[in-house]
């Protein structure tokens, strides 16, 4: 698959002299929904602000489907759309007005039938003709998709999109950045909440301190870094575990049996094959598959 968006040796010190980026290097593919996870100030606000234009790195390079985002800035800006946390413009403004706005800004032709499709797709059409101050905290926040989608970009960034919206609103936000997605779009976007990365991305980025520390697609970073818990609540208490489990604990006084699987190590069946060969019988069972928050949580050692 091709890269839309690739960083190279990416730098941010700040005038403070903090360095908020250590060379950085991320290749996004096309089409991709890309999460970056990391704890409070690891550096993603900064990437962001420097992939749009916002932030002026110290070293390294950008580009950004096939533009340098520094000798070919404007070219390079307007393959992309920057949805931020909040909503900047007047509050008077009205709906259509802003979104129409927004697509001048990039120098793009007017093109009334692209903004009617972005608005009606964004349930915002018979909305047009609001004031911003009008509109539920979830409209104006579809107002703000609006704007970062008027100008037709071909990457979408989601700073924290679903910030302090109500499950339901969380919901139909994940289904559109999945249309938006289907539509070609290449999307990145930054949370906190791991539930988030997990119901929607095809790779995850882990950046922490300013570093990437890992990328993976989810599906095989739940595999190779999951595990899965195996408790059994005995029937009678034993003295140690059975032969052929060493890795197996006993708590409760002999009377729970736990195991934990990680890649590679004896299947959850066999364990059990070897309990019951054993003669010890239990009278309940429970199994947990780990989260990414709790990969996560092992490899940051602190929540997102
Ligand atoms: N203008 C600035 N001047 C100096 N330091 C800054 C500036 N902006 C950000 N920083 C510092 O750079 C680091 C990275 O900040 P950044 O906002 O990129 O993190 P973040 O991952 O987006 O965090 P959060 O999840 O809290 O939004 C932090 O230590 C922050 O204090």
């Amino acid at each position: 698959m091709d890269d839309i968006l690739t960083l190279s040796g990416v730098e941010k010190r700040y005038a403070s002299g903090h360095v908020a980026l250590h060379g950085v290097d991320l290749a996004i593919r096309r089409g991709e929904i890309f999460a970056l996870l990391g704890p409070n100030g690891a550096g993603k606000t900064t990437l962001i602000s420097i992939v749009c234009g916002i932030v002026t790195p110290s070293g390294g390079t950008i580009t950004v489907d096939g533009h340098d985002a520094q000798r070919d800035y404007r070219a390079a800006r307007a393959k992309i759309g920057l949805v931020p946390q909040e909503l900047a413009t007047d509050m008077f403004e009205r709906v259509w007005d802003t979104v129409r706005f927004s697509r001048g800004l990039f120098g793009c032709p007017p093109d009334d039938a692209h903004l009617e499709r972005v608005l009606r797709d964004l349930a915002l059409w018979d909305k047009r003709g609001s004031r911003l101050a009008e509109l539920s905290g979830g409209m104006k926040r579809r107002v703000l998709i609006a704007k970062a989608l008027s100008h037709e970009p071909r990457i979408l960034f989601l700073d924290e999109p679903t910030a302090g919206v109500d499950v339901g609103l969380r919901r139909d936000m994940w289904a559109l950045v999945r249309r938006l997605r289907d539509q070609g779009v290449t999307i990145i976007l930054t949370t906190h909440y791991i539930e988030e990365a997990e119901e929607m991305a095809d790779r995850i980025g882990i950046i922490t301190g300013g570093r990437i520390k890992l990328v993976e697609e989810k599906a095989k970073l739940l595999a190779t870094l999951g595990r899965t818990e195996l408790h059994l609540d005995l029937a009678e208490p034993l003295a140690a575990v059975p032969a052929g489990l060493a890795d197996a604990t006993l708590s409760d006084e002999g009377r729970r049996l736990s195991y934990v699987q990680r890649e590679g190590s004896m299947p959850i069946p066999q364990v059990l094959r070897i309990v019951e060969g054993a003669g010890v019988t239990y009278t309940g069972i429970e199994t947990r598959r780990s989260s990414l928050e709790d990969i996560f949580v092992d490899l940051i050692g602190e929540k997102a």
